[in-house]
């Protein structure tokens, strides 16, 4: 029952919702004891000829306003004690999306997606059943059971009542045992299930790859595989579940064969009358519930408890990157003096930026080429703070980048990353992302500014196209344009186009850059490039290899050098439009 100590903040929190809820509950338990009573007497007197018509409508009446107060208490209880338990399950649901929101990259890297999705599915929906359903099953065993079994032992007989009830602590251990089985069962047929689901969607959208393949066959073979999995799984939770019923049933009727012998016995030796036998049977039933609750009980809070401890888990993972005591409120701006010695990733065994320094100015562009893997996104990311663990210095005007509040460090910049990712949302609001308030007019002048609006301008819906997988279908290079159009919209101090003009022909790419000279003529720009037009009209070029600047300056000097840059640079020339490297 320690999940009930965990989530006491919660319930304190709630105090009212519960206090109410469990009243409600109380409430019906008495309530629900009435009917027999009423029924009992109304045998009896009938059997006595003592029962008078005005005696009978008072009782009629008595059960009417009986169930009406039942009716609306079920009301009551349902909105406080399930409410309460969706607003812990809405509540630690967005808590955890603002903490995962808050991860450096190297969490999502250890915590796959599909895993994290299953915490906030499965664990927070167990938690939230501890909050609802446990506290209802709880309070059902211990209020309606105790207050049932008061009832037949003081309206009805102690001898009676215990004869009756001997098989019933069978149906708690029956429940408890096969409510487990029927949730690990279920739980593997659906976990089988959303395997099938994910494979059939690869399937679907790597289908063109498998049939350039020749792979149909293959994959047909390994479905059936994975469909046949997910019967044997359901299969395997059929006979838990046709044994459920069966097995109470029979509890049920082996009480009532104890009841009715023994009940018998005692009429005819006058210990109980007629009625108080009836009164005995509706008790009865009354008492299956609470039974069968406290065997469910036991699981739930188990799995609550375990569940908890995983997101807590979570929780208590704190982000690699945070605010330091008194950061600065102040969105960083003028000049970028970068000096990083050693930086590592967790599992390299050497450095992956090895003493590189540069600065820039407002007003410049700096240009970053070298092979692949030479560290280039890398030392984007540090400028951008996916990391502060470095030895070195970077710093952003006056101060030093970790300095700064992250929030407002981040305003500072606009960032296309290598792979850039489109929401499915319309294209217009792909383009205000970081800027929601943003006009029609601001995103179009973001648009031409990334050559992207007469592309968009031709779709059928315009700027309201949607983007996505129920959407259009975006060429690459449109989409390249689409986040650029969106980093540009900010006027960001810095901009940073990572490989971001790959999938760009020649001339479009031309028409951006002469663009981004004539609006960014102030503030700093940073081009990493595969292709050399991309960076040839950089301020400063630097050379990236082994994590190591092996050669810098101005296109002109480089090219005209005989370094790696001017050897790809002639190759690159002998292609002409500029083919990539990949040496
Ligand atoms: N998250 C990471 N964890 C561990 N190693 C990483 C990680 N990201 C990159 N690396 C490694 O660091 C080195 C530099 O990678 P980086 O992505 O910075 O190179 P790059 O120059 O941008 O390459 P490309 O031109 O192919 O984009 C590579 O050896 C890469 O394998």
């Amino acid at each position: 029952m320690k999940i009930f100590i965990k989530l006491s903040w919660f319930m304190k929190q709630e105090k009212a919702s519960y206090i109410w809820g469990i009243l409600s509950l109380a409430v019906i338990a008495v309530l629900n004891l009435i009917p027999p009573m009423i029924t009992a007497t109304i045998i009896d007197e009938m059997t006595n000829g003592t029962l008078t018509v005005q005696t009978l409508l008072l009782l009629v009446v008595g059960l009417f306003i009986n169930a009406a107060i039942i009716f609306a208490m079920r009301y009551v209880w349902r909105i406080c004690i399930f409410g309460a338990s969706f607003r812990l399950e809405r509540l630690l649901r967005l808590r955890l999306f603002e903490h995962f929101a808050k991860m450096s990259p190297s969490f999502f890297k250890e915590n796959r997606v599909g895993d994290l999705m299953a915490h906030a599915t499965n664990d927070l929906k167990s938690v939230q059943r501890v909050a609802g359903i446990g506290v209802l099953q709880g309070a059902d065993a211990l209020i309606s059971g105790l207050s049932t079994l008061v009832a037949m032992i003081f309206f009805v007989d102690l001898k009676l009542t215990l004869i009756t009830l001997i098989p019933m602590p069978f149906m708690i251990i029956g429940a408890q045992m096969l409510s487990k089985k029927l949730h690990t069962t279920f739980h593997k047929a659906q976990d089988a299930f959303s395997n099938l689901n994910n494979r059939t969607l690869e399937s679907i959208n790597g289908i063109k790859v498998t049939k350039t393949f020749g792979q149909e066959k293959e994959e047909v073979a390994s479905f059936k595989e994975e469909t046949q999995d997910v019967y044997k799984k359901n299969m395997a939770y059929v006979p838990w579940d046709a044994g459920f019923d069966p097995l109470i049933e029979i509890i049920v009727v082996i009480c009532y064969i104890l009841l009715f012998i023994t009940g018998a016995t005692m009429i005819e030796n006058h210990q109980v009358s007629v009625g108080q036998l009836t009164a005995m049977v509706s008790y009865m039933n009354l008492l299956i519930w609470p039974m069968l609750a406290l065997g469910f009980l036991y699981n739930n809070v188990e799995r609550g408890n375990v569940s908890y401890d995983r997101i807590q888990k979570l929780f208590d993972v704190t982000p690699e990157v945070r605010n330091v005591k008194n950061a600065i409120q102040q969105v960083p701006t003028g000049d970028i003096t970068f000096d990083v010695q050693d930086f590592r990733y967790e599992d390299s065994t050497s450095p992956v930026i090895d003493h590189v320094q540069f600065s820039v100015k407002p007003k410049e562009t700096l240009g970053i080429v070298g092979k692949t893997g030479a560290g280039k996104t890398t030392l984007i990311k540090l400028l951008l703070r996916e990391s502060d663990s470095f030895k070195g210095s970077i710093y952003f005007g006056d101060y030093e980048t970790y300095r700064y509040d992250l929030g407002m460090y981040h305003q500072a910049f606009g960032y296309v990353p290598q792979d850039q990712f489109l929401f499915s949302m319309s294209i217009a609001d792909n383009i205000r992302f970081g800027k929601s308030d943003a006009t029609m007019e601001e995103v179009k002048q973001a648009a031409k500014l990334a050559s992207v609006h007469e592309d968009i301008e031709g779709f059928a819906e315009g700027y309201e196209t949607m983007v996505g997988e129920r959407g259009v279908s975006l060429s690459g290079g449109q989409k390249q344009r689409i986040a650029i159009a969106r980093a540009l919209l900010l006027d960001p101090e810095v901009l940073i186009l990572d490989d971001s003009l790959s999938a760009v022909d020649a001339k479009t790419e031309e028409r951006i850059l002469a663009s981004l000279k004539e609006v960014r003529n102030n503030k700093t720009t940073i081009i990493v490039a595969h292709r050399f037009s991309a960076i040839k009209h950089a301020n400063q070029i630097i050379v990236m290899d082994q994590g190591k600047i092996t050669e810098r300056g101005i296109h002109d000097q480089l090219a005209a050098g005989n370094g790696w840059y001017a050897e790809i640079y002639k190759l690159q020339e002998t292609y002409q439009g500029g083919t990539s490297y990949e040496s």
